[in-house]
């Protein structure tokens, strides 16, 4: 590794917005996904990420990492722009982020250790196997899963699991950045709160800035600090949760102050008052709420 490389590899993001998205425009044939959109993702927040089916969320998330060239706009990441890179030219960002696809993507062929190894050979082909092999184990464990899994195959583990092996090869190479791609989608609502406090706990730990695609009311409430709404091939808000409910877009109040919205906002002040149950008040409302609501909506 030439000396450059190594000083950057330990050089972190200080600026306030690792992310800027401006004037992006993508169309497919005849349908314009995005237009003239503007994103701008601080350092240090989870943002959330929503619209309704087909509103180009993917495909934000996919132009932002360099994988949909857009017909016009430009993205800067840690102030480097994207666009103007060559998809194979190497401006030092693509080794500081890292992306769980949905569904995880991950090689059926190889064990999750091995999975967790493809960046690192990627990018660090100098680094000894062995050394890779202890990196690889210690981003299973950090991902939450049991040591045994780093010897496991993708097909021998349960949705839960894999999810957690994808995000295990996303913090392979340290990342600054974390997209996530509908992380809860497919799991219990158990495994999907478990999830969420992973996310939270490692952005939390590692510092992390995440990027996080998601039709989850729950973990928008929950570990999300602002949200993006999509609609209209724009970014038509970028707030906070209750902020959001404020504003009278037909789709904002429909999504968050539908049914789900309200089961969603419900449980997390359950969750909170339940953390002051020896204040009589607290146990009082606790009760009132604690009654699934009549022609609850279940997410
Ligand atoms: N490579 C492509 N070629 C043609 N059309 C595409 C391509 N990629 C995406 N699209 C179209 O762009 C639109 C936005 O897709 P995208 O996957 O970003 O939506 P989304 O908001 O992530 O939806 P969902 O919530 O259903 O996952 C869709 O109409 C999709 O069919």
């Amino acid at each position: 590794m030439s000396a450059a490389k190594q000083t950057h590899k330990h050089e972190r993001y200080k600026g306030e917005y690792p992310i800027v998205v401006e004037g992006l425009t993508n169309r497919f044939g005849p349908i314009t996904v995005h237009e003239n959109l503007d994103l701008k993702v601080r350092r240090g927040e989870i943002l959330g990420v929503v619209g309704g089916s087909g509103s180009g969320k993917s495909v934000l998330m996919r132009s932002i990492i360099g994988l949909q060239r857009p017909n016009e706009g430009d993205i800067r990441v840690f102030d480097k722009s994207i666009i103007q890179a060559q998809p194979d030219e190497e401006i030092g960002v693509r080794d500081r982020w890292g992306v769980l696809f949905q569904g995880g993507a991950l090689f059926s062929t190889l064990t999750v250790g091995e999975n967790v190894e493809v960046p690192l050979k990627q990018f660090y082909p100098e680094i000894h196997e062995t050394l890779r092999k202890e990196i690889a184990r210690y981003k299973v464990l950090l991902s939450g899963l049991p040591e045994e899994a780093v010897r496991k195959y993708p097909s021998e583990l349960s949705g839960g699991m894999k999810k957690r092996a994808g995000l295990a090869r996303a913090l392979a190479l340290d990342p600054e950045l974390l997209f996530l791609d509908e992380p809860t989608a497919g799991l219990d609502p158990i495994g999907a709160a478990a999830f969420d406090r992973l996310t939270r706990e490692l952005k939390e730990t590692l510092g992390l800035t995440v990027f996080l695609i998601t039709h989850d009311l729950d973990t928008l409430h929950e570990i999300c600090d602002r949200v993006a709404v999509i609609a209209d091939r724009k970014i038509i808000a970028v707030d906070t949760v209750p902020k959001l409910m404020e504003l009278d877009h037909p789709w904002i109040q429909e999504y968050f102050n539908g049914p789900r919205g309200r089961a969603a906002l419900t449980a997390q002040a359950l969750d909170e008052l339940r953390k002051h149950m020896d204040l009589p008040i607290a146990q009082h409302a606790v009760k009132a709420l604690d009654k699934p609501p009549a022609g609850k909506d279940k997410a």
